[in-house]
């Protein structure tokens, strides 16, 4: 168990701060504040004192009546006998309060002037509390009671209860009606110890078994029987089930499978893997496998992993090993004893009834049936018709397939399944909760939606390749914002992962969004509002994304080779991207008469009615407002010389290289490419 602070300790046990303070004292164990930690032994002591009586005589209340007022309750009363006696003098007195309400946070200055009282005298208590406080400083609810206790004011605080939140619509569980559940296992390892092999091994050796002419389908888990009973592996060999699902803060491993090669050893990997799993607090089960290969030592395995805590049994420690050989097949019942084993340990459980909530295992765009997402149902049955969000994104339950690729109507906990029939592509590692009604399920994703294009956006000036290094010389831009837009799932990954990669002098890549599939209007609108570029791998924008691209003055940089976008963005911040040019006209001339010259083509007798025109510009030739051709000046001449710029107000004859179908009244004009100033 971690550290607690005093405060947070008196909320647990429903006391104020100062009574866990004094308590403190009373154990020898005197503390400074209220942010004061104390650390377990002495927990346990405080627990002896508080949890005993605090269960028997105070039920949890939401109200925080003042605590210790004795003192102030008789000031109070003084006060009000000193009033009555002045009261032929009728002074003003200032107006009594007796309770506040809050919600969010509240600083000094707030908390103030709701209890009617001055800026310092609030400072000054919270000083005499040994908590150093500005005007402006927000204040723990800790804080806020114990200043209100001091003046005897009632403190409630309006609980804001997030609606855009999927946890608070998941009801906890009646435990009665848990049941048992299939143990869903991760398989990690070094590269080449045979993650793959074990995986393909398993489900070989385990799926096809009574279930004839089941196809098996890649749905990023799957599930087997053993001993009448089942589990479901994640078939994400290596770390993705841990890094990228738990970075969103979705845990969906019970057990982790750690494979090493018995002649490979320990390796950087391997320890990698050993610290997700206890980072996540997930059993290890080790697999040595390979042990069918010459100079395999499984033993040297067992010793080099005792240096990571994981001791085997018969050495006396609590790590069950495996030997295996994931290619043989050998090994894999042994495996499957094991991890049925540990899940009896673990009593892992679920309710089958009622409505499913889990996570996404993956989400990919299909051509024909749109956004597919892999889930993994963790408590409660899901059912094809379901109203459901996902991440940002929502809808009902289409249809259903199985691993066996098999169209299934429900499914309980512990099961992957694929459905089709959300509006968008969600993530991996998103949360799922199944609503009663659509129109909740609709109401809660809009809101998800809108939610994450808000968290999204931020006011800076947009931003370009182009002058990226510019302002970043400038030191106005410390990140790049990126959404990041791509064919598949794994693209997105793989791009954000090296994107985010990129140091430039300290400058760093900030992925706002990423999502799968073409670019859309609203990618634009954020990215807009986040001053950022959009970067699409093998997608393209639609037209309505392409139009706010021109009208928000968004860019769009298409890709369709990986390392080519990470070059792009290291080169801009670097200051090297190609220059961009950018066409600026330079001069109109007007056509007055035409000569044909047999050898030379249509020559233009023409008067340079604004700016000038070069030898080297482009023209276009322009008829009743109408672009007709584009090109370049094959001979510019005064007379008969030839000449390299005409002025306004001067005539000059012109040709035009390959083109003679010059009419008078043509209007030409003239323009270069210019370099675009950084
Ligand atoms: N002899 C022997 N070879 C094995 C065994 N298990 C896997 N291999 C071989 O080891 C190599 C790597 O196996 P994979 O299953 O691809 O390993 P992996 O851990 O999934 O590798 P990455 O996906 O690259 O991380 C392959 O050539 C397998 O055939 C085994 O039990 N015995």
């Amino acid at each position: 168990m971690s550290k607690i602070r005093v405060y947070e300790y008196a909320k647990k046990v429903n006391k104020s701060s100062k009574d866990i303070i004094e308590k403190l004292k009373e154990l020898n164990q005197p503390v400074s504040n209220h942010m004061s930690t104390i650390s377990n032994d002495v927990i346990s002591k405080l627990d002896a004192t508080f949890t005993t009586t605090n269960k028997k005589n105070e039920p949890k209340k939401q109200n925080t009546k003042p605590s210790n007022q004795t003192n102030k309750g008789n000031k109070n009363s003084k006060q009000t006998n000193n009033f009555n006696a002045d009261k032929p003098v009728k002074k003003e007195e200032p107006k009594e309060v007796t309770k506040i309400t809050y919600s969010g946070s509240i600083n000094v200055g707030e908390l103030a002037e709701k209890l009617n009282k001055e800026t310092n005298e609030i400072i000054k208590k919270l000083m005499f509390l040994g908590v150093m406080a500005t005007k402006n400083q927000d204040l723990d609810t800790d804080a806020i009671e114990l200043i209100c206790g001091e003046y005897g004011v009632e403190v409630e605080q309006e609980i804001e209860i997030d609606k855009t939140d999927l946890a608070t619509y998941i009801e906890e569980d009646d435990q009665k009606k848990l049941k048992e559940r299939p143990p869903v296992v991760t398989i990690m390892g070094h590269v080449d110890h045979g993650k793959t092999t074990l995986l393909d091994s398993i489900r070989n050796t385990k799926v096809t078994e009574g279930e004839a002419g089941g196809i098996t389908q890649h749905i990023g888990a799957y599930q087997v029987e053993a001993n009448g009973k089942k589990v479901t592996f994640l078939d994400t060999p290596g770390h993705a089930a841990f890094t990228s699902m738990r970075s969103r803060g979705a845990q969906v491993t019970d057990i982790a499978i750690l494979v090493v090669a018995a002649d490979d050893g320990v390796m950087p990997q391997t320890i990698e893997a050993i610290n997700h799993a206890k980072a996540a607090e997930v059993p290890i089960i080790v697999a040595v496998n390979k042990i069918d290969k010459e100079g395999a030592n499984p033993d040297r395995v067992m010793q080099e992993l005792t240096e990571h805590e994981l001791i085997p049994e018969d050495w006396g420690g609590e790590t069950i090993f495996v030997q295996l050989s994931a290619l043989k097949g050998e090994g894999i019942d042994d495996l499957l004893e094991m991890i049925l084993l540990v899940a009896e340990v673990e009593e892992l459980k679920a309710n089958p009834n009622r409505l499913a909530n889990g996570t996404v295992i993956d989400a990919q765009l299909d051509k024909g049936r749109g956004s597919v997402a892999s889930l993994l149902v963790q408590n409660g049955t899901l059912k094809v018709g379901d109203p459901i969000v996902v991440g940002n994104t929502f809808g009902r339950v289409r249809a259903m397939v199985n691993d066996l690729g098999k169209r299934v109507k429900s499914v309980g906990p512990s099961t992957p399944v694929e459905i089709t029939g959300l509006n968008d592509v969600p993530l991996a590692g998103d949360r799922f909760v199944v609503f009663k009604d659509e129109k909740t399920a609709r109401q809660i994703g809009e809101m998800r939606q809108q939610k994450e294009l808000e968290v999204k956006r931020g006011d800076k000036a947009k931003v370009s390749l182009e002058d990226l290094f510019e302002r970043i010389k400038q030191g106005e831009i410390k990140d790049i914002n990126v959404i990041l837009k791509a064919d598949v799932h794994g693209s997105v990954e793989a791009l954000a992962a090296s994107l985010q990669k990129i140091d430039v002098e300290g400058v760093k890549v900030n992925i706002i969004h990423t999502g799968v599939g073409a670019i859309k209007e609203s990618d634009i609108i954020l990215a807009s509002a986040s001053n950022a570029i959009v970067i699409g791998f093998n997608v393209r924008p639609d037209n309505n994304a392409k139009q706010a691209a021109e009208s928000e003055n968004v860019e769009i940089r298409l890709h369709r080779i990986i390392y080519k976008a990470i070059e792009e963005v290291e080169a801009a911040m670097k200051g090297m991207l190609d220059p961009e040019f950018e066409e600026k006209v330079i001069g109109q001339v007007e056509v007055r008469e035409t000569f044909k010259v047999s050898k030379i083509g249509t020559i233009a007798g023409c008067y340079v009615t604004d700016g000038k025109i070069s030898r080297d510009a482009g023209v276009r030739l322009i008829r009743d407002g109408v672009v007709i051709y584009e090109g370049e000046i094959d001979a510019l001449k005064r007379f008969k010389d030839d000449v390299k710029e005409v002025a306004q107000n001067y005539e000059c004859g012109i040709t035009i290289k390959n083109y003679n179908d010059i009419k008078e009244g043509d209007v030409i004009e003239a323009f270069i490419m210019e370099e675009v100033e950084m």
